[in-house]
């Protein structure tokens, strides 16, 4: 029986929160390089102040600011250079501060250096006055001058101004961006304790597709290439989860069981993802195949298009009844796996992980000039029925809007124009006809596919 899309997200949600806590018992500690993407199990604060030292923020000469109140066009003061200090000396370098003749001291700086120390109660290297705001003085090289006072502070990264000891810097449960590794990296810390990647194995169905043993080129025109699999395990990878192909099960019911019984054997597996052989054919043998195994079915069929033969299941683990599979069955048809990939698989990904969903953006659709006449008017399809239809589509900046147009002619079964598309577009159920100018949900494929506001 068809359960709506939202009860099926229900559901998925259920099974993920159920199987959560004994995903998360386990952590591991991932080096910065190779965590972009992964979820922090145990969070991390800093473990330093940053910077270490005051540090100038800019090349020019650090100044005791109180000495150069007197500076003016009219009456230029004049700095002599008593050392200089680049990026990577030693921290605590001491220079006087008195001043000879009117002539103030200072320090040639370069940025990143740390500012020169002093012995004086009174007056501190305490700013960084830019080298073009200086003028050399003709006379003498060590002689600069300038022509209006220096602010305290100017230009100086205090010590400890950027992460203080204890500050967060990626709490539990947050998805690892390049932001963290380069705050984590600028406080010395060189790995995450990360969640363990899902693991997922994926499986292909049908006596139609060719084995990897097959030649490539053979002339057998009832074989197809997988790709499905190619594609699962890819979406997978980019996902972050570590992902395995399980290769084709045979037909036949009996050997489609032991297929799937031996694959959940042979490694740990959080979940099992198969293509095909769930809808209504004789040699659709998924579901009758997961009963043998005592599979606790939780939907078949969804009401959504494409994609309505999808399947999930949980499946105890053979011999160790406490320890469970958890089971997709995509439906064959390469697009309806790639929607129920996105809409259902995801979901339950993302709530294994604990990680808050992927967002969606609204935009406003237009007719596809592409598309037959009968559709020219407006109308783009009927959706009366209490169905979710996943689109592939485009959507583009347009005028500073952001507008969606479906993909030409596409069907479950038809890849080339999937290639086009940068989106899905959600049209929910019950919205009669879609017609342009409806405001719709698209989601974006790849970060790379979003359109450039402007
Ligand atoms: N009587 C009915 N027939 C069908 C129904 C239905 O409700 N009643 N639903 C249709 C829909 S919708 C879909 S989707 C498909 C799904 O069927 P299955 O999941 O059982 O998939 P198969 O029959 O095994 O294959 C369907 C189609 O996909 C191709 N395929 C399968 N695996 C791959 C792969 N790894 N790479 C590339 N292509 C693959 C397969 O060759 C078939 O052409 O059922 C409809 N029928
Ligand atoms: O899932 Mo089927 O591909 O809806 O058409």
């Amino acid at each position: 029986m068809h359960i709506a899309y939202t009860e099926a997200r229900r559901r998925i949600a259920a099974v993920a929160a159920e199987r959560r806590d004994s995903f998360l018992r386990d952590g591991e500690t991932v080096p910065l390089h190779q965590a972009v993407g992964r979820t922090v199990k145990t969070s991390l604060f800093s473990p330093a102040s940053t910077p270490t030292c005051d540090t100038s923020a800019m090349d020019g000469f650090a100044v005791c600011s109180a000495l150069t109140a007197s500076a003016s066009p009219q009456t230029p003061l004049m700095l002599r250079v008593v050392g200089s200090i680049v990026a990577g000396d030693e921290a605590s370098t001491f220079f006087d501060t008195d001043v000879v003749d009117g002539v103030v001291p200072c320090v040639e700086i370069m940025t990143g250096a740390p500012f020169p120390l002093t012995r004086s109660e009174h007056c501190q290297y305490d700013a960084c006055v830019p080298r073009e705001h200086t003028r050399k003085s003709l006379h003498d090289e060590w002689l600069i001058q300038i022509e209006q006072p220096v602010e305290w502070n100017q230009h100086r990264r205090v010590a400890g101004g950027d992460y203080s000891i204890g500050d967060p810097i990626a709490e539990e449960g947050v998805v690892l961006d390049p932001r963290h590794i380069m705050a984590a990296a600028s406080v010395g810390v060189d790995s995450f304790h990360c969640f363990r990647r899902v693991r997922v194995g994926v499986l292909s169905t049908g006596a139609e597709l060719l084995q990897e043993s097959d030649s490539r080129r053979t002339n057998d025109r009832s074989k197809i290439p997988d790709a499905n699999a190619p594609y699962l395990l890819a979406a997978m990878r980019e996902l972050g989860a570590e992902s395995h192909f399980l290769g084709t099960a045979p037909d036949g019911l009996i050997e489609t069981s032991e297929h799937i019984r031996s694959v959940m054997t042979s490694a740990s597996f959080d979940i099992i993802v198969s293509s095909g052989a769930v809808s209504a054919g004789t040699m659709d043998h998924i579901p009758e195949a997961l009963k043998t195994l005592q599979a606790a079915i939780h939907f078949h069929h969804v009401a959504i298009r494409p994609g309505h033969p999808a399947l999930l299941a949980t499946v105890p683990l053979p011999n160790q009844v406490d320890e469970k599979v958890t089971y997709f069955g995509l439906p064959g048809n390469p697009i309806a796996a790639a929607a129920c990939f996105r809409f259902l698989f995801m979901p339950y990904y993302h709530g294994l992980l604990g990680n808050s969903q992927v967002p969606c953006t609204t935009a406003t659709l237009r007719r596809n000039p592409q598309e037959p006449d009968a559709r020219i008017r407006g109308l783009v399809f009927s959706n009366a029925k209490q169905v979710d239809h996943f689109r592939h589509g485009r959507a583009e900046m347009v005028e500073g809007e952001l507008v969606a147009q479906f993909s030409a002619q596409q069907s479950p079964a038809k890849i080339s124009p999937f290639i086009a598309a940068n989106c899905w577009i959600h049209v929910p159920p019950a919205t009669g006809e879609v017609l342009a100018g409806d405001r719709l949900h698209v989601y974006f494929l790849h970060d790379s596919s979003i359109p450039v506001l402007g």
